[in-house]
């Protein structure tokens, strides 16, 4: 049966849709994607703004297929985001709930990350809320799915700059330890270190990367006509790239050392091509699996292929570090 067939066969008929957690560009590709193919459905769509602060705070607005025109190319999300401590209590949940009620939302659209998936779970267990998740999140640590909304375009960012950083950093002989984005998540960390030649990447999926570090300064780091990359994960139990730095500087006065910590710019930005393909394929998927009646899951891709993954597993297992790709990681620097 086509897409549209199918929509045309359900009960629903009035769905909303938010962006929660740390923006993630083609959040707003995703937002179009979804309120376009439930309009195609025939569903009423209302966006809710901030988060689950806006849907506490009953912030909603109408959204028709004009309102998500000119936005698939741009980063953030015009329904903005926030981190909501208020929706962490059994009270914020509660007024969340009665918000929804009052406006006859039937199910929910979450575009967010793991927290905000764990905050669907919490309130679906309370509530008759049915939500469906599209991950995004620059960090790309779902469990689920091969991608998440905005990985991609923070990883080319993320290239650019160090690939700048490596021109001053080889001009002048010095070891640069560059801190990337991901709280607990090394993806990011191990994915762009890979693709601009980091001479170390330091992760907190792994421990076993400190030794090379200690390798590298004593052993391979030889003249001053050489440079060094380090890459550090912010969420590394070493403590990011500053603390690392004025260790190295104490053990090693004989190395220019020096500290660049990337922060938001890594949020920013217009999406990727995948980033805006893919967020457009989960769109479509999260209304599709609304519409036969699923919740409590979010879409995902695996082999390229759209899948679904219950909440409670997408959120208790973390996206593994791929074992192969630190492999590559070190042979490139033997
Ligand atoms: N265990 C939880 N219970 C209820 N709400 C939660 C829970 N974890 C996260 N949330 C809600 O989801 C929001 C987004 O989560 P956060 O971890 O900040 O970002 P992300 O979804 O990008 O991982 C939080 O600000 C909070 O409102
Ligand atoms: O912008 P904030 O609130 O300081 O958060 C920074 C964090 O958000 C992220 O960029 C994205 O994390 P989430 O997707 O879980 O929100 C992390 O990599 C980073 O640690
Ligand atoms: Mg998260």
């Amino acid at each position: 049966m086509k897409t549209a067939e199918k929509m045309n066969r359900s009960a629903l008929s009035r769905i909303a849709l938010f962006t929660s957690g740390g923006d993630a560009p083609g959040m707003n590709a995703a937002i179009r994607a979804v309120t376009r193919a439930a309009i195609a459905a025939n569903l009423e769509v209302i966006g809710i703004r901030r988060g689950y602060q806006g849907m506490i705070e009953g912030d909603f607005q109408p959204l028709y297929a004009s309102d998500v025109s000119g936005i698939i190319h741009l980063g953030g999300t015009m329904l903005r985001t926030a981190r909501s401590n208020a929706f962490r209590t059994p009270e914020g949940r509660s007024r969340a709930y009665e918000q929804l009620k009052n406006a006859a939302i039937d199910a929910v659209v979450v575009i967010g990350g793991d927290g905000s998936f764990r905050g669907a779970q919490e309130m679906s267990q309370e509530y008759p809320v049915s939500f469906v998740g599209i991950p995004a999140t620059i960090d790309n640590d779902m469990y689920g799915t091969d991608y998440t909304i905005g990985f991609e375009t923070a990883l080319n960012t993320v290239v650019e700059a160090v690939d700048k950083i490596r021109d001053t950093a080889r001009s002048h002989g010095r070891i640069f330890f560059v801190e990337v984005m991901g709280r607990e998540a090394g993806q990011l960390a191990l994915h762009s270190g890979i693709a601009c030649g980091a001479e170390v990447i330091l992760i907190p999926e792994s421990n076993a990367e400190g030794g090379k570090l200690h390798d590298f300064l004593k052993h391979g780091y030889k003249n001053k006509e050489s440079s060094g990359i380090v890459i550090v994960a912010e969420g590394d139990e070493s403590g990011g790239a500053m603390k690392i730095a004025e260790r190295v500087r104490l053990d090693h006065p004989e190395l220019e050392v020096r500290v660049s910590i990337l922060g938001h710019i890594q949020r920013g930005g217009n999406p990727t091509a995948d980033d805006r393909i893919n967020a457009t394929r989960m769109g479509v998927a999260a209304i599709e699996a609304l519409l036969a009646g699923e919740k409590n899951i979010m879409i995902g891709i695996a082999r390229d292929k759209i899948v679904q993954v219950p909440f409670k597993i997408a959120v208790k297992l973390c996206h593994r570090i791929d074992e192969q790709l630190l492999d590559i990681q070190r042979l490139m620097n033997i």
